[in-house]
């Protein structure tokens, strides 16, 4: 469990109301809840039964049911959930309800990339700032941010408390880009860069690596096809069940908190 700085502190600058102890598992759903419920409400729906969102979400309906529960969210029998008091709800939760700063570290290939992700803002985030040590590239506009070199983090973090610091630095130096991070204030870390960070008490790691979403699909694939052959895919060991199985595509795997 993170332990967190008082409220005030870089990176914590509004009070934290007290939240309910989520299981992570149910925290990760949240996100698949948020987006599905969202498109029920842009299709005009005002309310959903928790069988259509759970397909929305592609989730079962009694492990959806379960996690709303703990947010106190238990729906009207017969007539499902109100779909913006949800919103409403979940986004509470996530602490959603302040749009926060993102600043990214690295802008290669994959840095650019992020920088024009779109699915920021809308999901309640703005890119503060971009870093990067390169001096071809310190200077430049990347759709629309000037690149900063990385030895201005602190007097950035300084003038806009940073939420979240994402690093899409080679392995190498992703390390010393968290240290920095972490010395500016920053206690959320998105981590694209291929290995381990070790970070101190209090702050969140997650990683994404497509890679090892790639192996985890690939072993799928050779135990389907050990276990089952050419002739089939049904009544496979381990509760698969043939074509289709959707498994959780938690691509950010928690570390260090
Ligand atoms: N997680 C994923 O699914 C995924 C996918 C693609 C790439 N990656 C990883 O993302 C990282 C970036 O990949 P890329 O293709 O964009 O690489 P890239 O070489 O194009 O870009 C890396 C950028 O980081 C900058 N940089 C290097 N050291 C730095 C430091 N100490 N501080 C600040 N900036 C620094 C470089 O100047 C460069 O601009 C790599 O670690 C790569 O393995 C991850």
């Amino acid at each position: 469990m993170s332990q967190h700085p008082p409220p005030g502190t870089p990176g914590h600058p509004a009070a934290v109301p007290a939240l309910p102890d989520l299981p992570e598992a149910t925290v990760a759903r949240l996100p698949e809840y948020l987006r599905a419920l969202h498109n029920l409400a842009e299709a005009g729906h005002e309310t959903v039964s928790s069988e259509e969102l759970a397909v929305a979400a592609g989730v079962n309906s009694a492990k959806l049911r379960k996690d709303l529960s703990h947010l106190g969210s238990y729906g009207t029998r017969g007539v499902g959930y109100d779909v913006t008091l949800l919103v409403d709800q979940i986004e509470s939760v996530l602490g959603l309800t302040q749009r926060r700063s993102v600043v990214l570290v690295g802008l290669g290939n994959l840095g650019h990339a992020l920088a024009g992700y779109a699915g920021f803002a809308s999901r309640g985030f703005r890119i503060a700032a971009l870093f990067d040590v390169d001096p071809e590239l310190v200077g430049q506009r990347i759709h629309g941010l000037t690149v900063r070199h990385l030895d201005e983090l602190p007097q950035v973090a300084a003038e806009d408390p940073i939420s979240v610091g994402v690093i899409s630095t080679p392995a190498e130096g992703a390390q010393s880009v968290a240290d920095q991070l972490v010395a500016a204030g920053v206690t959320g870390i998105l981590n694209f860069a291929p290995c381990v960070l070790t970070v101190p008490a209090g702050v969140d790691v997650r990683k994404v690596d497509l890679a090892i979403e790639l192996q985890i699909l690939s072993f799928h694939q050779h135990r389907k096809s050990s276990a089952a052959g050419p002739a089939g895919l049904t009544a496979l060991p381990g509760g698969l069940t043939g074509p289709g199985t959707h498994h959780s595509t938690d691509a950010a795997e928690a570390v260090g908190s």
